[in-house]
């Protein structure tokens, strides 16, 4: 078997393409011949970064999405359901303090990249499915327990989620993406012969297999799906 394929996952809990886009990327870990990184990362800092603006802030693009989620979801089979207030949740709360949690979870926590993967997972839960903050201590203490985590560490890990390190931590990765040329999310960067290709969205997985010589077996390829 040649080497993996290594395959950069940048993402924000935030975005609720992200979460369509990392279930496919963590279906399809085992079933293509690649390495997959996670890099959590915040999307406010890439809208402004770019000098880009959130689709959803034009009112035919937000009706639109919202449609295209609903569809997505059944279609993905990732339970997507848009919180009772996007605005307030997306715009207003955002998801500074939750970035700077998982950053501190992939930084000093025990369980690795599988860690990572569950806490972000349980943190896309509340604010996409269950309609709950990601913002305060207590929401990130909750999607950790859930994710497995113990008392301490979670209480560790939130105080670190405030120290310069985590916070520069996120500013490199959320650089990095920009770097990228990063306007959006999701973005999957795929790394060919030393080469970084690029590819936004979370519709974009047939043309990545046709790049990356895999093949493209829909979104559930190795039914039964994951339980999420
Ligand atoms: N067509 C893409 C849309 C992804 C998308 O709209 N992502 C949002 C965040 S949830 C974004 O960053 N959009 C930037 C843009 O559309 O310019 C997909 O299906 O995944």
């Amino acid at each position: 078997m040649t080497s993996k394929k290594v395959i950069e996952l940048f993402y924000d809990v935030v975005s609720p393409y992200s979460w369509l886009g990392f279930e496919v990327m963590c279906r399809y870990r085992t079933v293509w011949n690649i390495e997959l990184k996670l890099r959590p990362t915040f999307l406010g800092g890439i809208m402004q970064g770019s000098g880009n603006k959130p689709p959803g802030l034009v009112p035919n693009k937000f009706l639109y999405m919202t449609k295209d989620l609903n569809r997505l979801s059944e279609y993905f089979n990732v339970p997507l359901r848009s919180p009772s207030d996007p605005f307030e949740a997306m715009f207003q709360k955002g998801s500074l303090n939750a970035m700077r949690f998982v950053t501190a979870v992939q930084e000093k926590g025990k369980g690795g990249d599988e860690q990572v993967e569950r806490v972000s997972r349980e943190l896309w839960r509340r604010i996409w499915y269950e309609d709950k903050d990601i913002t305060e201590p207590a929401s990130l203490s909750e999607a950790g327990i859930k994710a497995g985590l113990s008392d301490s560490e979670i209480k560790e890990l939130l105080e670190l989620s405030n120290s310069k390190e985590i916070k520069n931590k996120l500013k490199s990765s959320t650089q990095n993406a920009l770097d990228y040329g990063a306007f959006g999310f999701p973005l999957v960067v795929c790394h060919l012969n030393g080469k970084p290709e690029m590819f936004f969205g979370s519709d974009r997985f047939e043309l990545m297999a046709h790049c990356i010589g895999e093949k493209w077996l829909g979104p559930l390829p190795d039914k039964p799906a994951a339980k999420l």
